[in-house]
């Protein structure tokens, strides 16, 4: 029988999860976990990935279509025996034969979502579909990374689990917090018609080494406009809270998810709420406090508060985040300055 992994009524499996192939219960490889994931080439992905592989028993295949991802960030795991890397776009189906999958694959950053965003809700909603499809064939638990997006504007603060979002259905954000609605919806789906064992994290704002330079959300833009002595460009009105998760918080927010038996969602962030205007201001006094901080133009249906309500995921996954933002943004900052090749002033 399937567990009853639920948090509520509406999430009870009917049916047994599919068995493994006979061939992954094989004496040769019993012990190993061959783990698929997605978007393994991304900033979370990657560090997911040296996660996973510090551990001798696990095999990693990451499939990345490179559109924000970076062979770059798995250099270190190239043509090592327990990994591999597949040039793979999510929306087109895809046959392996793996335990888990960690479900990360989708453009994250605001400025990269929109850019197209009909490839983003078929990223979101075909590629969700498609790794269920895999999930369901192959017997394997799957991970999904959903978002505190789904959220939309909160009108509930700080948001918990049993918040059903306050989102704009025809706006410019909808292809990611939309499609990442339908691909929860798509979890349950398969968890009560087909007996698919799934976890879905609704992860909030997240930073640290290897995100994207030009990755155009807030703290990389903070710090790489700080690094270079340009303006900090605020957007309009500067009020707009977030709360920021240092990258290695969050990858062992997903593992313990994953590794745990609760279905989620579950949200995995860091509760320290912050306007993007005291936001610049700690990122100028920390790394350089000549910079100006300058205001511009928002876009449209900007979330005006999120903060994530964690007792879920401190009671059900004995989680919470050890990184405070303060301590993060240098871990960053030095990343950033390796990489622009710009030290610091003595
Ligand atoms: O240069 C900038 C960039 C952004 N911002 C502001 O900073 C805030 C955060 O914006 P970001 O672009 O970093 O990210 P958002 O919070 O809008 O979306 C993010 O939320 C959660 C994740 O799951 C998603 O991947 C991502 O979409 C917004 O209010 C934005 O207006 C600035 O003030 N200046």
């Amino acid at each position: 029988m399937a567990k009853e992994t639920s948090n509520g009524n509406n999430h009870v499996s009917t049916k047994p999860p599919p068995e493994p192939s006979p061939f992954r219960k094989g004496k040769f490889i019993q012990g190993n976990m061959r783990i698929l994931i997605t978007g393994g080439a991304g900033f979370i992905g990657s560090h997911l990935v040296d996660r996973l592989l510090q551990n001798e028993k696990n095999e990693v295949i990451v499939a990345d279509n490179y559109f924000t991802g970076s062979k770059d960030n798995l250099k270190q795991w190239i043509g090592h025996p327990r990994f591999e890397l597949i040039r793979h776009d999510v929306t087109e189906t895809l046959l392996v034969e793996v335990d888990q999958i960690y479900h990360l694959a989708c453009p994250a950053s605001p400025i990269f979502y929109k850019y197209n965003p009909v490839k983003t809700i078929k990223t979101t909603v075909i590629g969700t579909m498609n790794m269920l499809g895999l999930a369901k064939r192959v017997g394997a638990r799957i991970l999904l990374t959903s978002t505190s997006e789904v959220y939309g504007d909160p009108l509930v603060h700080p948001q918990d689990e049993s918040y059903w979002g306050n989102v704009n259905p025809i706006g410019v954000r909808s292809c990611y917090d939309e499609g990442k609605r339908v691909a929860e919806t798509l979890m349950f789906d398969y968890h009560r018609q087909h007996g698919v064992e799934i976890r879905i994290a609704r992860i909030f704002n997240t930073y640290g080494p290897r995100m994207n330079i030009d990755d155009g959300r807030v703290v990389s833009n903070f710090i790489a406009q700080a690094i270079r002595g340009e303006d900090l460009t605020v957007q309009l009105p500067g009020t707009q809270t977030r709360s920021f998760c240092y990258v290695s918080d969050m990858v062992d927010g997903l593992i313990r998810l994953m590794e745990g038996e609760n279905t989620g969602p579950i949200n995995i962030g860091n509760p320290g709420e912050f306007t993007m205007l005291e936001l610049a201001e700690t990122v100028k006094e920390i790394i350089n406090p000549k910079v100006n901080i300058i205001q511009v133009e928002n876009t449209p249906d900007d979330p005006r508060q999120r903060k994530p309500d964690i007792t879920k995921a401190k009671e059900l996954l004995g989680w919470e985040p050890k990184v405070t933002l303060r301590d993060g943004l240098p871990l960053m900052e030095e990343n950033f300055r390796t990489r622009l090749g710009i030290s610091r002033p003595e």
